[in-house]
């Protein structure tokens, strides 16, 4: 698949259906008490609100008239109390929901996270990591209004609702119907704009996406971007991308808006008929109708809209939400195509004798970059792979640690085909050295112990000792408990290297995989990071991406890789002797060392 690029909008596998909502709601289940206690609370004040009007219209009706001072009393203590116990429920419901809110969101997030730390590179490969990482957090944010109060005052206002039409119809049905009739027509106005609605919900989420991966890039590009002076290019795209997003936003709420203004009018004109109807009626001596009668209705027609208004917004909230969920279930769902097979058992302690069989590989359909590559390793043997760029060297030596599946032929160590074992008990037993030697924010002891996490204070000294990490690490202001920033920028790039190496080490490998930098590094670092290595590769199988001419003459064997084949095997000797493309890049490039 080719790869997203923060300006191209995501397109998504699978369109939002029901069994989302479904979904959502198994991470809703495990609160559900917590919800129905709310809701409970809730329905209780709203059912103890609506007895205002009632009181008020009988005030009006009857103890006004009787000059019934007692009886007002009364019922304004009755009121007080009642307005006291609203109160309190109202402060319980923002606690628990603010509570509930959250924890749903934190399963959601660690769901997503945990799916992200098992995806293979591929999918690392095709997507800038602004996109992953927005679902992450914004997306997965987007989602806490809904989950908190949006649920429950849903809940809750659909029961008001069942109690001011019950109220309305015990004062007066002709009245109750005729504030019923906007109900259809909004009904309507939903059904036509909320299919627009989701369309331009999902441009705007497509937006953010796109300006939170060149958020991203633009900071890890940083330097890069200062050095060649690009600033002024980089905020042009950053305020078109801006600009995109706004305009998306804008578009979608606009749509959003136009769900309030209906509501206003209809419940406006409803409003009026039943003023105008029941005032005409109440001059004509309807039987029914009287000041009170009018009075409570008014009110519970105020009321009767509220709720209304809510379950619109809840709706909108939804629609919103649904453009979130579908991101956040694709990343759930994305398959993890590097897998355990079905019946795959863990990899025996490893010797680590290594053989490729016939290996095809392809990043993408139909363009293999390896193609038939057969060779092997033996017990202790350094492989150095040398060849020109672009030529497949990283790509074998990701596919020795099942970073990708093969396309045809198999990988066997020690003579058991490594598709067949768990991934987990493979990779525990490789040291693995990428180019980019990554550390982590936290401790250089942090750091080294990344390699095995059970390793004490002394061990992981005693590699740094061996991979000759350790003189440069006390020298350091706290030495071993120095906090180094992510990818370890205040560390010179030989030192990370060194960290790495002891890394490497702590984890003891029998299989080790270097990806040597080709950095320059000063002759005094490059003697440490030679002494280093011999000590790391010593009793174990490695292959080495080499670029210094004194890894390379070490090896056991060299393997010269182009155009996805391997095109020579031997020894430095005798690959000099052959005269063939090592040959070449020997003259070319390494011959003045020696000369040196
Ligand atoms: N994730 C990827 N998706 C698609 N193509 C890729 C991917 N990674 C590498 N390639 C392509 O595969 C080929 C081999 O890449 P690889 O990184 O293995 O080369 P290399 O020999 O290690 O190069 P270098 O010495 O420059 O690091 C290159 O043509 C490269 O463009």
């Amino acid at each position: 698949m080719a790869r997203n690029k923060y300006d191209i909008d995501e397109t998504l596998q699978t369109e939002f259906n029901f069994s989302h909502l479904k979904r959502l709601a198994t991470y809703i289940r495990p609160y559900r008490g917590d919800m129905i206690f709310t809701v409970f609370l809730l329905t209780i004040s709203s059912a103890l609100s609506m007895l205002a009007p009632v009181f008020l219209m009988k005030i009006m009706d009857e103890f006004i008239p009787d000059k019934n001072i007692a009886g007002i009393v009364i019922i304004s203590v009755i009121l007080l109390a009642i307005y006291f116990i609203i109160s309190i429920i109202l402060r319980m419901k923002i606690t628990i929901t603010s509570r509930l809110g959250q924890n749903i969101i934190h399963t959601i997030r660690a769901d997503i996270f945990k799916h992200l730390q098992e995806l293979p590179f591929s999918y690392y490969d095709d997507k800038p990591h602004g996109k992953i990482q927005v679902r992450v957090v914004n997306y997965v944010n987007s989602l806490s209004d809904l989950l908190s109060n949006g649920i429950i005052n849903t809940i809750t206002d659909l029961f008001s609702l069942f109690f001011i039409v019950g109220f309305m119809l015990y004062i007066n049905v002709r009245l109750t119907l005729i504030c019923l009739i906007g109900l259809p027509l909004l009904m309507v106005i939903i059904f036509v704009i909320k299919k627009k609605q989701r369309v331009a919900w999902q441009l705007s989420s497509n937006k953010s996406s796109n300006l939170n991966a060149y958020i991203a890039e633009s900071i890890n590009g940083i330097r890069v971007t200062q050095s060649f002076t690009r600033e002024n290019e980089n905020i042009k795209i950053f305020n078109t991308l801006s600009g995109d997003y706004s305009k998306a936003w804008m578009r979608a709420i606009r749509l959003n808006f136009l769900l309030w203004p209906s509501i206003e009018n209809i419940s406006t004109w409803t409003s009026i008929a039943v003023y105008v109807l029941g005032i005409s009626w109440l001059d004509n001596g309807m039987k029914g109708i009287t000041v009170g009668v009018l009075i409570a209705m008014t009110n519970y027609i105020g009321r009767f809209w509220a709720p209304i208004n809510t379950l619109a917004s809840f709706y909108n909230s939804l629609l919103t939400a649904i453009s979130y969920l579908e991101r956040i279930f694709e990343t759930i769902d994305e398959p993890v195509l590097v897998k355990d097979y079905e019946g795959a058992v863990d990899m025996p302690p490893i010797k680590g004798e290594v053989e490729f069989e016939d290996v095809t590989f392809s990043y993408e359909d139909g363009l293999p970059i390896l193609n038939d590559i057969s060779f092997r390793a033996n017990v202790g043997d350094s492989i150095a792979i040398v060849g020109p760029t672009g030529a497949g060297k990283t790509t074998i030596i990701n596919l020795i640690s099942r970073f990708y599946n093969l396309d045809s032929g198999k990988i066997t160590i020690d003579g058991i085909d490594i598709s067949k074992v768990t991934i987990r008990s493979l990779r525990k037993q490789m040291g693995v050295m990428l180019q980019d030697s990554f550390i982590f924010s936290g401790t250089i002891m942090d750091n080294i112990r990344y390699g095995n996490m059970e390793a004490t204070d002394e061990q992981v000294m005693e590699a740094a000792k061996t991979v000759r990490a350790h003189d440069f690490i006390i020298n350091l202001e706290q030495g071993y408990q120095t906090q180094v920033n992510e990818r370890g920028t205040r560390l010179s790039v030989g030192q990370r290297q060194l960290i790495s190496f002891a890394r490497a080490l702590l984890a003891d490998p029998k299989i080790l995989i270097l990806d040597e930098a080709t950095s320059s590094i000063d002759t005094e670092t490059e003697i440490l990071l030679q002494e280093g290595l011999n000590k790391l590769l010593a009793n174990r199988t490695s292959f080495i991406i080499a670029h210094r001419l004194s890894t390379i003459k070490n090896s056991t064997c060299i393997m010269y890789v182009d155009n996805g084949k391997i095109q020579e095997m031997g020894t430095h000797e005798e690959l000099l002797e052959r005269k063939g493309y090592y040959y070449e890049l020997y003259m070319s490039q390494y011959k003045f060392l020696e000369k040196e």
